[in-house]
């Protein structure tokens, strides 16, 4: 198969981790076309990653083969209107992965005849850790599918979900997740340094723990709970640091911070759609 050309609208955070991402697992930069309105970050990604830019948005669509969506969700819909003949006039693959704007959406300022996969990936795609959620239109083939999956496989873990109202729950988990972990990560570090490590001892210790968690969380046959039982001895240290994190109610503030965003997603959904 004829290696695709793969365009980004919007060369910001996402794309710019897609983007390394895709050259770092063997794309070849020529091979991939962004358009921004920002001519310095257009400029600064050319240098860096030796990619095609320019500041018209047709251009990538007439260039490519599949085109990924990296605008934020409150310019789509005027981006994908400005942009919808030349989509459909090309036949190209639609890839968004805008938070918070649905597929209906989509179809109505594209066109209901072109293919669309919804996603949602995450930062650590940067470092080809990435995970993410797609869902197909019913105008996607397979081939297509396997296009989009292999984009976004590139940078990370991908999985397809069924419903379109599940993105909103994994825009929760791991689209904003990385987030979360940074927030531990920082309150760690301050209370680390209260407790009179350096800032740059609380840094170093902090990072390689969330790393030995995460790759042993990752390797172990056993869940959270069995390997958080493992580090807490009864009568130890561990059990008082839990037990203040349960007193302070943390399992529950956890939920209430997932479903906020959850439902800031299908909020912006009807909003953003709605405009
Ligand atoms: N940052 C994150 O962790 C994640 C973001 N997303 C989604 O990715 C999308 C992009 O987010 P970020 O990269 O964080 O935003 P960003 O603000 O870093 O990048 C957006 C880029 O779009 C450009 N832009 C604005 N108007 C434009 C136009 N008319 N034509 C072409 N380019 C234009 C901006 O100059 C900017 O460089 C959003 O829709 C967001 O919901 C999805 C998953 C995770
Ligand atoms: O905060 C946001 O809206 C985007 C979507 C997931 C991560 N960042």
């Amino acid at each position: 198969m004829k290696t695709k050309a793969i365009g980004f609208i919007g060369g910001g955070n996402m794309a710019a981790s897609l983007i390394t991402g895709l050259i770092e697992s063997g794309h070849s930069p020529k091979q991939i076309w962004v358009s921004d309105i920002n001519e310095e970050l257009l400029q600064s990604l050319a240098a860096k990653l030796k990619i095609n830019v320019t500041i018209n948005n047709e251009t990538v669509i007439n260039e490519s083969d599949v085109v990924v969506m990296a605008v934020k969700p409150q310019v789509l819909r005027q981006v994908a209107s400005q942009v919808a003949d030349a989509v459909q006039r090309n036949k190209v693959l639609l890839v968004s992965i805008a938070a918070g704007i649905s597929q209906q959406s989509l179809s109505q300022w594209l066109g209901q005849q072109v293919p669309i996969v919804r996603c949602m990936p995450n930062t650590p795609a940067l470092v080809l850790s990435g995970a993410t959620a797609l869902h197909a239109n019913v105008k996607v083939n397979d081939e297509q599918k396997d296009l989009a999956e292999n984009i976004l496989r590139a940078v990370g873990l991908t999985l397809w979900v069924e419903q379109e109202s599940e993105l909103d729950a994994v825009t929760a988990v791991s689209g904003s997740g990385p987030a979360y972990y940074f927030l531990l990560m920082e309150a760690m570090e301050k209370a680390a340094q209260e407790l009179g490590l350096s800032e740059g001892t609380a840094r170093l210790l902090v990072q390689q723990t969330a790393l030995g968690a995460a790759k042993i969380a990752l390797e172990s046959e056993e869940s959270p709970a069995q390997l958080r039982a493992r580090v807490t001895s009864p009568g130890g240290t561990t059990q008082q640091a839990i037990e203040t994190f349960q007193q302070g109610e943390f399992v529950q503030l956890v939920s209430k911070a997932m479903h906020a965003a959850r439902d800031r997603s299908v909020k912006m959904s009807k909003e953003l759609g709605e405009q």
